[in-house]
């Protein structure tokens, strides 16, 4: 993993790469993060495998960020938006789940925008 606070110039994929980590550590930090931050147990959980194609979680994304699976393509965002997705496609709005999922995605959206600039 690249280190984020050696003050040289780094290749802007490395930059990006500092990004992701400081936003799944805010992700995996926040209070509503509980129902995100493992994979759903499918042999737990009826229904979730068949209706869930493609699952994700933050522990799941970390894994793939050390892994160096994010450094070419922006597909860190697209696995973060797949586990809200996912969230919104297997809970009510109105539960306890589905609920935590929106505030997620809220802030995470907002910090993404904040960190960008
Ligand atoms: C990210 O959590 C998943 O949406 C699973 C939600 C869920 C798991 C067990 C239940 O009894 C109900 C919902």
């Amino acid at each position: 993993l690249v280190s984020c606070t050696k003050r040289t110039k780094t290749p802007k994929s490395e930059l990006a790469v500092c990004r992701y980590v400081l936003l799944l550590a805010e992700l995996e930090a926040h209070q509503d993060a509980w129902p995100f931050l493992r994979p759903v147990k499918l042999k737990s959980v009826p229904g979730y495998k068949k209706i869930i194609k493609k699952p994700m979680d933050f522990f799941t994304i970390k894994e793939k960020l050390i892994n160096n699976m994010y450094l070419n393509q922006e597909n860190f965002v697209i696995d973060v938006n797949l586990v809200f997705d996912n969230c919104q496609k297997f809970n009510e709005d109105d539960s306890e789940i589905g609920r935590a999922g929106h505030r997620m995605k809220r802030f995470f959206d907002k910090r993404w925008t904040e960190l960008l600039h």
